[in-house]
């Protein structure tokens, strides 16, 4: 069931040594081993014993990997079958998962993006209502950041099997969040269907975001569509990575996800992909001379208007 994928030091360096822009080999040759990131693929299902087990044998196996930090995906706690189950399951980040999260990270001395974490609301006594949260936990299982999810995915595509109304049991989250520093770079946070509104990303990146991360869940008709497209589009726009984990495959009788965790580099290529099929994790070294370089060559954010220039319209 489990794979391991570009596991190979090897085939990490080929990874990361094609072409960007006009970086040049020499250049590229000269530079220092880079950190490695792990953009990790599961099923979960209702049943949490059973998804922290599959979760902890990627992030040892990312470590192992040479992986300094480790992306999980959006519901990598679990994805429940009913409205009840998935709100009966939650719980609040001083609860039992997170500290078992905790305890990870400080046993394996890596940093954990724990993206799409069903949190119980702040109100939870009185509405039973829960926060899609994206969390980043240090080496020392120490929380550093903590997102919720401001985009909900309230949406019904009659013929594509999609029926899903996130706002039935989730407030949407307050703010956006500075980027945060990490081991392999700066991480920008957004979950899931976050991902489909670049005002979004672009704020991410004007605070100093590298790396844009996209914890998710997607449908396999709207994957199947757009998730690569998506993906590539805010990298290339950002010129930023853009490392997206992923559900796959079937969750319960009703759901089924699309996959295709993947990682893409600021020029827009994909550097790794976990595929359609199975659970596993893609490393990925993250040079941030690209970023560099793909921002000196094509300084885009510096030929942006002011947002008085896009409002123009607005004023005819
Ligand atoms: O339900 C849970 O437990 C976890 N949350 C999710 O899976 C969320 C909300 S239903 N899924 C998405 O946002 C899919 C987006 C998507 O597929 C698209 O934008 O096309």
């Amino acid at each position: 069931m489990l794979t391991l994928r570009c596991i190979l030091t090897t085939q990490v360096k080929r990874l990361v040594c094609r072409p960007v822009g006009r970086i040049s080999m020499q250049h590229r040759m000269s530079t220092s081993p880079h950190p490695v990131a792990a953009v990790c693929q599961v099923t979960a299902t209702p049943d949490k014993e059973a998804n922290f087990s599959a979760c902890k044998q990627l992030v040892e196996e990312a470590k192992q990997g040479g992986a300094c930090m480790v992306f999980l995906p959006e519901g990598f706690d679990y994805i429940g079958s009913s409205r009840e189950e998935t709100l009966s399951l939650s719980e609040s980040l001083a609860g039992d998962t997170i500290s078992r999260y905790s305890q990870l990270a400080r046993t394996e001395d890596v940093w954990l993006s724990l993206g799409g974490f069903h949190e119980r609301g702040h109100d939870w006594e009185n509405d039973r209502r829960i926060y899609n949260c994206h969390i980043i936990m240090n080496d020392k299982g120490d929380i550093v950041s903590v997102y919720r999810k401001s985009h909900l995915f309230d949406v019904e595509l009659p013929g594509r099997g999609v029926l899903l109304k996130e706002s039935a049991f989730t407030i949407p989250g307050p703010s956006l969040l500075p980027p945060v520093q990490t081991p392999v770079g700066k991480v920008g946070l957004g979950i899931c269907y976050d991902l489909r509104f670049p005002e979004l990303s672009l704020a991410l990146q004007r605070h100093g975001a590298e790396i844009l991360t996209y914890p998710s869940a997607f449908t396999v008709a709207t994957g199947a569509a757009h998730w690569e497209i998506l993906l590539r589009a805010r990298a290339i726009e950002t010129q930023c990575f853009v490392l997206a984990a992923a559900q796959v495959g079937r969750h319960h009788e009703k759901r089924s996800s699309y996959g295709h965790a993947l990682a893409v580099d600021p020029w827009g290529a994909v550097l790794g992909d976990c595929g359609g099929e199975s659970t596993g994790v893609t490393l990925v070294e993250i040079d941030l001379e690209k970023v560099r370089d793909t921002r000196r060559n094509m300084p885009v954010q510096q030929h942006r208007r002011d947002t008085s220039f896009y409002r123009s319209l607005e004023q005819s």
